[in-house]
């Protein structure tokens, strides 16, 4: 790496950071095994500066490499715009490889013009073990095409150099997972432990170009990642939080010591704000449906506020938004509750898609960036007989974590640990009670222990085994102390 540009590679990787190129988890890779640290860099095409930098950066390194090959062609599919550009910056004509040859035509599988034994440089975007660049120099070769080198952004540092260099490739990446890491451990952006979590299972992790393990099998490397979020502590997840509501909470939990969400579900005003004062030191969230509340008031809603202040805890309306984005950004932000002017987090269906994020946004009103505003998406429900499916399942998952919207989700609703694996996320899980039951109306219940160390659950949700004892502040008391207990429980493990 050239010492001038490495000022450059820097900001691009912080850049990619913010942009969420890549993530840090527990994320199943092609190859069947989960991985700590995941890259997703199909999200640069929606911003036109980085895929500038990125070409730049590619087209510097091709010539301080002197890398003179007659054309570029990119691993399909990432790398095809940036090839695109590359060819275009460097005046070099572009091949592109196909995935399937056509099943009409010419059938061809390499587009563009070329004579046997003109020269290839490959453009790729992210290397594990290579087999996606070797897939295409075979396409590339079967047609008599000379590849001696490849460009590629990201070397994963897991087997690709030696893999590819088997097949008489070269690898010239612009940086590498260890450069990453140090980088944005340098700017503050992740922890030691998140450093030493990675370093340790790409150590473990060398993939052959086959996808088999190097000195072992799949059974012997599955256990290889530490940045499973339910192993990680709060105030290492905080970290990574991209919501910074979720970021708050995050580091409320861990300073408060508790991971107890009331569902404050009383249709009295007055009734609410005395549980609320009286549970309040060992809560952290108060979960309301104000659309229950008889008497409703402004004045409500400012003391509900004030108790929220002096016993520090964040205030949650359980809305369930699941309309198209105008309608959630008008009952968001207006009518009588004006939810978006007080409530910290509110929870949404994601039925309607994306665009319930968009509406939620937009139901912030004008001054929204001054508001720090979260929501809970719900990928499973707690009533039996509930129509979510796996499918919906991970379709919330890809809500919650890709897109542009990602900053304003702060964690998933849901019953179940595999939901969604981004750390920086909480998961919220209702149906919480001592005696694990289930109501006449459908509800279902486990206990404290089971939903945070069986379910994987951050933050437990309690209503009525709470509001019907006969004495709520101890009840409160016992059920943060088993669900802290859990946690601790489940970290120490
Ligand atoms: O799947 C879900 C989603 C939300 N809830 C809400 O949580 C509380 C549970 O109250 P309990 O009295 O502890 O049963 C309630 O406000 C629900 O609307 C849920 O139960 N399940």
């Amino acid at each position: 790496m050239v010492a001038q540009n490495s000022d450059k590679l820097r900001a691009l990787v912080l850049k990619l950071f913010e942009i969420n190129a890549f993530k840090f988890g527990d994320f199943k890779m092609k190859v069947g095994i989960n991985s700590p640290v995941y890259f997703d860099l199909r999200v640069i095409v929606s911003y036109p500066d980085v895929m500038q930098t990125v070409s730049d950066l590619l087209v510097e390194h091709i010539k301080d490499k002197q890398l003179t090959a007659k054309h570029v062609c990119g691993v399909p599919y990432t790398a095809l715009p940036l090839a695109t550009i590359v060819s275009v910056q460097q005046g070099t004509p572009m091949l592109v490889r196909r995935k399937e040859a056509k099943a009409y035509g010419t059938k061809k599988l390499v587009e563009g013009i070329f004579n046997a034994g003109d020269t290839c440089l490959i453009v790729e975007d992210v290397v594990t073990s290579g087999s996606s660049i070797l897939d295409t120099v075979r396409d590339l070769q079967s047609e008599g095409i000379v590849v001696t080198d490849a460009v590629v952004v990201v070397n994963r540092e897991q087997g690709g150099v030696a893999n590819i260099a088997k097949h008489g490739v070269r690898m010239h990446s612009l940086f590498t997972l260890s450069f990453l890491l140090n980088t944005l451990h340098e700017a503050g952006r992740i922890e030691k432990s998140t450093v030493e979590a990675v370093a340790k299972y790409i150590a473990a992790v060398q993939i052959n170009s086959d996808g088999t393990f190097v000195g072992g099998d799949k059974a012997d490397v599955v256990k290889a990642n530490d940045l499973q979020r339910t192993k990680l502590t709060y105030e290492s997840r905080a970290n990574l939080a991209k919501s910074p509501v979720a970021k708050r909470l995050f580091n409320l939990l861990a300073t408060k010591q508790t991971n107890l969400c009331l569902a404050a579900d009383l249709t009295r005003a007055d009734e609410i704000l005395d549980v609320a004062d009286k549970c309040g030191p060992y809560i952290c969230l108060l979960k309301t449906h104000v659309d229950i509340v008889e008497d409703f008031s402004d004045k409500f809603i400012s003391d509900l506020q004030a108790l929220a202040q002096r016993h520090n805890f964040l205030l949650m309306e359980d809305r369930k938004f699941a309309d198209i984005g105008n309608t959630v950004s008008l009952q968001y932000g207006k009518g009588i509750y004006k939810i978006s002017s007080w409530a910290d987090l509110v929870t949404a269906h994601t039925l309607p898609g994306r665009s319930i994020l968009q509406g939620l946004k937009a139901g912030l009103g004008e001054d929204g960036a001054s508001k720090e505003r979260g929501v809970f998406l719900l990928s499973e429900m707690s009533a039996s007989g509930n129509l979510i499916d796996a499918k919906y399942k991970e379709n919330s998952n890809k809500i919650a974590t890709e897109g542009a919207d990602v900053d304003f989700v702060a964690g998933v609703v849901c019953q179940s640990s595999d939901a969604f694996a981004f750390p920086g996320l909480l998961q919220l899980t209702p149906g919480v009670k001592i005696d694990e039951s289930v109501d006449q109306l459908g509800q279902q219940y486990q206990s404290p222990e089971s939903v945070v160390k069986e379910r994987g659950a951050d933050i437990g949700v309690v209503g009525r085994g709470i509001l019907k004892a006969t004495n709520p502040e101890q009840a409160a008391q016992t059920y943060r102390d088993r669900l802290w207990a859990a946690y601790q429980d489940r970290v120490a493990k």
